[in-house]
């Protein structure tokens, strides 16, 4: 477990700027040390800002889009091509700017896919996706940086506090009902995938996140603060604007980020 490490960042457009450069030099980092990247992408409006940013972004193109893995950490369980699916959202950010290798753009299933309006077997196809891609060395691939927004209520991925999905320790992808988020029915990877993650990067940015940051930060537990329990193999980072960092305590992140 990697204890977790704050940047804060002046505010949201900052952080989504800096974050995406973080991740440019993340990505050509792993490319140039093992040939390609594996990264998994979160939904939201921080997620999405960092997609776009990195679009944006004029160093962009230092990545070898034929030689990186996209996955994501939950999708809403909609038909395919639904504006409110992440795919759908990271599609219109990023990915049709880029045009990456089709075949490594793992979108999660839609519920009008292969596996029709069953959220479990959506789940365990994707479960199944994963551990093919890991090469039986595994359960899943060894991501080189897995982001999740954070919610106001500290959830990450779909994994809503006490909840059935975040109490899952087996499982690496599970069905989601009756999220407290809309749509109500989702696919997400579960605490066990996510700590799986070489990196685990936590995006947080606005005054409505600092409940949750103050809350997932000073030691609760991961079933009433599932982003309490959301940490990479090597490193855990969480990227906060000041809004979102306003409620924590000063000693925790270090006066150059401020
Ligand atoms: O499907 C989703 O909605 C996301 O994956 C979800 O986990 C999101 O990242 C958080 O709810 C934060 O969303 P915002 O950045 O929009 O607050």
């Amino acid at each position: 477990m990697s204890v977790p490490q704050l940047v804060v960042h002046r505010d949201k457009e900052l952080m989504a700027q800096a974050a995406a450069a973080r991740l440019i030099t993340r990505i050509v980092d792993a490319q140039s040390a093992r040939g390609s990247a594996s990264v998994v992408l979160t939904g939201g409006r921080n997620g999405n800002g960092l997609l776009a940013a990195l679009a944006a972004s004029p160093a962009r193109d230092a990545i070898d889009w034929s030689r990186l893995d996209l996955w994501w950490g939950d999708e809403r369980f909609l038909p395919e091509g639904d504006p409110e699916r992440n795919v759908t959202q990271a599609r219109a950010a990023l990915l049709d700017a880029v045009a990456p290798d089709p075949s490594r753009i793992h979108a999660m299933p839609a519920s009008d896919g292969v596996y029709g309006d069953d959220a479990d077997a959506a789940a365990a196809g994707y479960a199944a996706e994963l551990a093919a891609a890991a090469g039986g060395d595994g359960a899943v691939p060894s991501f080189d940086v897995l982001m999740l927004g954070v919610g106001p209520d500290t959830h990450v991925a779909s994994l809503f506090p006490e909840l059935p999905a975040v109490r899952e320790t087996e499982r690496t992808v599970v069905g989601v009902r009756d999220a407290p988020k809309p749509p109500p029915t989702r696919v997400s990877l579960t605490l066990p995938a996510i700590r799986t993650a070489r990196e685990v990067w936590l995006l947080a940015a606005g005054e409505d996140k600092a409940e949750a940051a103050e809350t997932a930060l000073s030691g609760a537990g991961e079933i009433q603060a599932p982003a309490a329990g959301a940490y990479g193999r090597d490193r855990t980072l969480w990227l906060l604007d000041t809004a979102a960092a306003s409620r924590l305590p000063r000693a925790l992140y270090p006066p150059a980020s401020a």
